[in-house]
């Protein structure tokens, strides 16, 4: 779906971020205003108006404090409390993002972004800002909804998928709410997505919560807003997520992760259909399907130690486990193929063909990273691969050292001290030992979740 938004501005220093921003933005926005600098920003938002404002927290050179990306956000909050706000952090620590977030903003993104996630906040928060704004969705998003040839963004085939397609196919209409469980990287995301648009939401809002990526004291007024003066950073009414989904689809990822004492006020908004604001003493009405995903077992979920099972039965009426790569191999070859159509388009590259061992060696492979793993597999060999693709191009596990990262290691003897690899071999260590479990892997690593995926991103795992 081309432009199903109206206007993005985005701000930053650097004019190689706003020239990617500007062709990877196109996909969701009409229009894409770039500016170099704050006070750049404030003259465009005087003229014109924006759904969504990317704003980078660092303008000075070597500035890492992010403190003057929380004064532009302020100011333009002040300027207008419906934009939303996302914010692109480079040196963050996730406390950068949670303050930005205290603050106003919406979301965050950290650069180097992932293009998805990028797309994926945009998206977001242009429906949270539309929403805001009390202004129905566009019509273009209307028309090319619901079109009866429409290609699910799915791929696979296996008789596995064909299940998961054909539950998507018969639940989607039925406002049913619907749990979507499997490992990280299947697809549950994109599973939710086709779900909302077979639905007769789909001209409606899908708003995400990642609730793997919220710290515990955010997630009650990210869902359920607040009023102005409720707490100390409240410092003007925010319309929480759930009443941003209004009309439309709420996707709560990681669900596990949802504090159990907020459990008993998300099932009463659900079973009532109304929100009360933190803060405030009168309920909205509200009226959303639920659409939950979680990379734990059902097993875990029957755990009433760390979930609810009055709130687990109103979440999984209709349940779609998507599989892992494991279980489908076969769906490998045009998973495999796409990706490397994406990525040579985006690197200007001719699509290379697969030698027969190389692909005998992509089905012998385990993938406990899933179709994300795949993903980033495909990226690897586009950048690094000839014209034929062998088994070398795809290195399995440790034995990813030709990607991009190790290639420029220097070539001194005695230990790699550089800190950097060291990252990337720890939070690989911790992947593999905890069979890609992110909550895990984190614990382990003494990172939220949330710094968990910016390394991975980071380091391309
Ligand atoms: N069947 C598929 N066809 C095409 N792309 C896919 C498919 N499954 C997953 N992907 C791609 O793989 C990546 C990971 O998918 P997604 O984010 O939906 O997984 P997830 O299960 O929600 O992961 P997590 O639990 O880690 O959040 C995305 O880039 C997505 O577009």
């Amino acid at each position: 779906m081309k432009g199903e938004f109206g206007a993005c501005l985005v701000v930053d220093d650097d004019e190689d971020i706003l020239f990617a921003a500007q062709l990877l933005l196109r996909q969701v926005f009409q229009r894409v205003e770039t500016v170099t600098n704050p006070a750049a920003a404030m003259a465009v938002l005087a003229a014109q108006t924006v759904d969504v404002v990317l704003l980078d927290a660092n303008f000075t050179r070597g500035a890492t404090n992010s403190a003057e990306g929380m004064t532009v956000l302020q100011k333009i909050l002040d300027t207008d409390p419906h934009l939303a706000v996302v914010m692109m952090t480079a040196h963050a620590g996730v406390n950068v993002a949670v303050e930005a977030m205290k603050r106003g903003a919406s979301d965050f993104v950290s650069k180097p972004w992932s293009n998805d996630r990028l797309l994926a906040a945009a998206r977001t928060a242009a429906a949270l800002s539309r929403s805001r704004r009390g202004s129905p969705p566009m019509p273009g998003a209307a028309e090319s909804s619901g079109q009866a040839a429409r290609v699910s963004p799915l791929i696979g085939t296996s008789p596995a998928m064909t299940r998961v397609h054909s539950l998507i196919a018969r639940a989607a209409p039925t406002d049913a709410n619907v749990l979507i469980l499997g490992e990280n990287g299947t697809g549950k995301e994109l599973a939710a997505r086709d779900l909302h648009e077979q639905s007769r939401r789909a001209n409606g809002p899908m708003v995400t919560v990642d609730l793997g990526a919220l710290s515990a004291e955010l997630i009650d007024s990210e869902l359920f807003g607040h009023v102005k003066g409720a707490f100390t950073d409240a410092k003007a009414n925010r319309v929480g997520r759930i009443q941003a989904a209004d009309g439309g689809t709420l996707f709560l990822d990681e669900i596990g992760n949802l504090p159990l004492h907020l459990q008993p006020k998300l099932l009463t908004a659900l079973e009532q259909r109304h929100v009360t604001p933190v803060g405030a003493n009168r309920p909205v009405p509200v009226d959303v399907r639920v659409i939950a995903a979680t990379n734990m077992t059902y097993a875990m979920l029957r755990d009433e130690r760390h979930f609810r099972q009055d709130l687990l039965f109103r979440l999984n009426t209709v349940e779609i486990e998507v599989p892992s790569l494991r279980e489908r191999p076969e769906d490998i070859p045009a998973l495999l193929q796409h990706f490397l159509v994406q990525y040579a388009k985006r690197y200007a590259k001719p699509v290379p063909t697969l030698s027969p061992a190389a692909r005998q060696a992509l089905l012998d492979q385990d993938w406990p990273g899933n179709v994300r793993a795949l993903r980033h597999a495909a990226e690897r060999a586009i950048i690094l691969g000839g014209e034929e693709l062998s088994p070398e191009d795809f290195p399995a596990g440790h034995a990813a050292e030709g990607s991009a990262p190790a290639t420029l290691r220097p070539d001194h003897s005695g230990p790699d001290l550089n800190l950097d690899r060291a990252e990337r071999r720890l939070v690989e260590a911790a992947l593999k030992k905890h069979g890609y479990n992110i909550s895990s892997s984190a614990a382990e690593l003494g990172l939220s979740r949330a710094a968990l995926y910016r390394r991975m991103e980071k380091h391309g795992l």
